[in-house]
């Protein structure tokens, strides 16, 4: 009976594959792709040098991310949905990701839109942890899903805005956004081969079905937002989607003279869901992922913890219950420092990948590939922030380093075009958008849970597991943090 499935499932993959490779031949005359071949080669880079000379100084040729499996398209007859992160480097990628910095993310928009709901996840997060601390004084928590459902609760209503039907909406939204980035499946392989798609039909009838969830969750939402309309002022990601005009397809390879760039057109409905998602996991899984690393590193070094302790409390706006929600992280150096120690030594996602064409090999000083051979870069972000070149002891957790006087004083979350010493962003013209709003996010949990609580190993003498694990292509702890918390007002 298995094997009758098996072969029944293979068959109608194989031609569901045909099609779809049928069709996308035909749309690969309008529409410009990148090459994803079983062969391409990989050139990993590990050293800092090089990446920037290659990132910064050859931007032209790295300026490509790969041809993300997420972006996998069994719905055959449409064009590729595109995301930011997916659309080939050009005039569709300039529109989306300019729709993103500009309306969303751009640091003006940012304290009125995001501070007034970052406070009510921050107090709504503390008021649950301080819960569990109520009977004893002291609890032992997890706190992984705790700050998740908080970050999300942010990224969601800075994304679809506020309304009974999205609220109500939002936990299966959590659940099943996670579902899909923790289901095991390892897609990046699947998506790379037919043959272990079919192996691996479950696996890979799992992943699409999740992902068609997602649809379903996510489509009722904006349609509720496109019905309200947004009063001509954007507050919400979702209204920017709504209202940016775009590149035709066909116009998405650069014109030579620039006139079908005149030729602009509505996002459609896919492309609406798929940025609502990339929006809603990027944002959330690696800022989750910072959170707990940084806890992590603060119940290992208490020391640390007194340090940040003490300035959070000098900082003033220490008033009891209340969850510290609108952070300057100018005004908090040393909580600038832990913030971005912890992402030297723990960025989420440790690999920065660019596909290049053949000329790429070249720059980097391999062989030249035959022609049309595209080649993948994947650079390497944590061996980078804990190289010994630009760091004395790197692998120390020493926030120190980036105050006054230290070796990463002037180091920022996305490095310049000057020198390269950490990229947890990225880098270059493709670095994370959201790393302003990143560390702002990461600064508030972190002040507010830090100024609340006094972080321990969950029993005297046990150790904290710092294991990572990749979960899709954000790095975590392997095992989720959990530490015994004792409220402050408590201790003093
Ligand atoms: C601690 C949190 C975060 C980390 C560590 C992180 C890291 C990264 C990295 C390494 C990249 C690839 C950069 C490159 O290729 O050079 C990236 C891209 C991206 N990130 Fe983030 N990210 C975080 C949070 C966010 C947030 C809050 C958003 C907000 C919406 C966001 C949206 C994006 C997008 C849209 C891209 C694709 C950019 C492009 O292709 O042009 N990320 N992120």
């Amino acid at each position: 009976m298995e094997v009758m499935q098996l072969l029944t499932v293979g068959v109608a993959v194989l031609a569901v594959v045909a099609v779809a490779a049928y069709r996308r031949r035909r749309r690969s005359r309008h529409v410009q792709r990148l090459h994803t071949t079983k062969s391409m080669p990989v050139i990993e880079v590990g050293d800092a040098d090089v990446a920037r000379r290659l990132i910064i100084d050859h931007a032209d040729s790295f300026s490509n991310h790969h041809d993300v499996p997420l972006a996998v398209d069994f719905d055959a007859g449409h064009p590729k949905t595109q995301s930011i992160t997916s659309a080939p480097y050009g005039p569709l990628w300039r529109a989306l990701r300019g729709n993103l910095t500009a309306n969303i993310l751009h640091p003006s928009r940012l304290g009125h839109l995001v501070l007034p709901i970052q406070r009510d996840a921050v107090e709504a997060l503390v008021a649950d942890l301080s819960a569990a601390s109520a009977r004893g004084g002291e609890a032992v928590v997890a706190v992984r899903d705790g700050v998740y459902a908080a970050v999300f609760a942010t990224m969601a209503r800075l994304c679809l805005g506020d309304g009974g039907e999205l609220d109500d909406g939002i936990p299966a939204m959590r659940r099943t956004l996670r579902e899909f980035f923790h289901s095991g499946v390892d897609a990046r392989l699947l998506a790379r081969s037919r043959l272990l798609r079919l192996l691996h039909w479950r696996q890979w009838r799992h992943f699409l079905g999740t992902r068609r969830r997602l649809a379903e969750l996510f489509g009722p939402a904006i349609a509720a937002r496109r019905r309200r309309g947004n009063c001509g002022i954007i507050s919400t990601y979702v209204d920017s989607l709504l209202d940016v005009r775009v590149p035709n397809d066909v116009a998405e390879a650069e014109p030579a003279g620039g006139e079908s760039l005149d030729r602009r057109r509505a996002l459609r409905e896919d492309e609406v869901v798929r940025l609502v998602w990339e929006f809603l996991g990027s944002s959330t899984e690696a800022v989750v992922a910072c959170v707990e690393w940084t806890l992590a590193r603060l119940v290992t070094e208490p020391e640390v913890q007194k340090k940040l302790h003490r300035e959070l409390v000098a900082g003033g706006d220490h008033r009891k219950g209340q969850a510290v929600s609108d952070e300057r992280l100018r005004d908090f150096p040393y909580l600038r420092a832990v913030i971005l120690e912890s992402l030297r030594l723990h960025p989420p996602l440790p690999l920065v990948v660019r596909e290049v064409g053949p000329e790429g090999a070249v720059l980097a000083g391999a062989a030249r590939p035959p022609d049309g051979t595209f080649v993948r870069f994947t650079f390497l972000a944590e061996d980078i922030g804990r190289g010994h070149r630009a760091w004395t002891d790197p692998e120390t957790f020493r926030p120190e380093r980036f105050l006054a006087g230290g070796e990463g004083e002037d180091v920022s979350p996305v490095p310049g075009p000057k020198e390269i010493k950490m990229m947890p962003f990225g880098a270059g013209r493709r670095h994370c958008p959201g790393a302003g709003l990143s560390m702002i996010h990461v600064g508030s949990f972190v002040a507010a849970l830090v100024r609340e609580f006094h972080w321990a190993p969950p029993a005297d003498g046990a150790r904290v597991d710092l294991t990572a694990i990749n979960a899709l292509f954000v790095k975590v702890m392997a095992s989720p943090l959990k530490a015994r918390i004792t409220p402050r007002a408590s201790q003093s």
